[in-house]
């Protein structure tokens, strides 16, 4: 079956460092912004707070900092604030879109997303959702079965979805039973059995699925889903869900959402911890154009897109 419900297990994801850049690396030593990025953020409240990734006064870090650049909404946070800003954030899209429509499509990252959605199971969050509304999808799976530690639904299973009562049959994972290419091949079947039901609007703007919330990680190569910098996959537009065989990082044999489902979401929140993503953020949020875009700089939903990141990923942003 394409899409079955949901049920046990914990993962270890597993993350190795890649080059982000095809030339001309950032410098190790890099500790400010480009004049552009920093009158951007001249004008923004973050620059203001003082903001820094050590802190000569702890208490001024402890909270919630929000900085706006352009189109972009970023806010930076300390990893416990992080997952409370977080739980709000879904919490409201999820309230408003129930309210609106009677249901609410999200699309789930693995990785560490899972674990800054803790504050979402528990009071008051917990109890102000509907979550008899939700349909969960996965932007990108790792083909291993359902029970395997590589699995991004054992991952969310057991870090979020058995924590909440959403129907499991609301719960679309995908045939672990298949090679890559079918599994890909049946979850875009389903995707298109579900808007016939009217479970998943298609934008009228692009034609592509558009989900209510899609929650995005980054890795330190600036890779989001299962889409690779320089990676093929990127250019493609005309699949809703494509495969890979050879991801850099493993497991190799991923099924993804490409680019245009991703980017005709409604709400697409970007969550990046840890300074080892320092450079790939920095770089996506400076947009230079001196280098080849990574995957993380062609997510441009046609709703709005925010980044969620805490004080070591925004590390290279500012400076004192
Ligand atoms: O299946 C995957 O590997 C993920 O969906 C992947 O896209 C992940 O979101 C990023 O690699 C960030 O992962 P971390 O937050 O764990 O670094």
């Amino acid at each position: 079956m394409a899409f079955s419900a949901a049920f046990s297990l914990s993962c270890t994801p597993q993350s190795r460092m890649l080059s982000i850049q095809k030339s001309q690396p950032l410098a190790p030593t890099t500790s400010f912004v480009s004049t552009q990025v920093r009158q951007k953020f001249l004008c923004s409240p973050l620059r203001h707070e003082g903001f820094s990734p050590i802190g000569k006064n702890p208490k001024r870090f402890a909270g919630q900092v929000k900085a706006s650049m352009d189109n972009k909404n970023v806010e930076v946070l300390s990893k416990e604030h992080l997952a409370v800003s977080l739980a709000k954030y879904v919490a409201d899209r999820s309230n408003k879109i129930t309210k609106e429509k009677g249901s609410f499509t999200v699309v789930l990252s693995g990785g560490s997303l899972i674990k800054y959605l803790r504050k979402l199971v528990e009071p008051p969050y917990v109890g102000s959702i509907e979550w008899s509304k939700w349909h969960v999808f996965w932007v990108d799976e790792r083909v291993v079965p359902k029970d395997h530690l590589d699995s991004n639904y054992k991952l969310a299973h057991d870090g979020f979805l058995s924590k909440v009562p959403i129907p499991r049959g609301n719960i679309y994972t995908i045939d672990d039973a298949l090679p890559a290419e079918g599994a890909a091949d049946v979850y875009e079947t389903a995707l298109r059995r579900l808007v016939k039901s009217n479970v998943i609007t298609l934008s009228s703007a692009s034609g592509f699925p558009k989900f209510d919330l899609t929650l995005l990680g980054m890795g330190p190569d600036g890779h989001v889903a299962s889409l690779f910098p320089g990676h093929p996959l990127l250019k493609e537009n005309q699949k809703w869900v494509t495969f890979i065989k050879d991801s850099p990082k493993p497991p190799p044999q991923r099924i993804t959402f490409t680019l245009p489902v991703i980017n005709s979401t409604r709400n697409v929140a970007i969550v990046v911890t840890g300074a080892g993503k320092a450079d790939a953020v920095y770089t996506a949020l400076e947009e230079d154009e001196r280098y080849d875009k990574l995957p993380i700089q062609l997510v441009s939903p046609e709703g709005e897109l925010k980044w969620f990141l805490d004080k070591g990923a925004a590390s290279k942003l500012y400076k004192q």
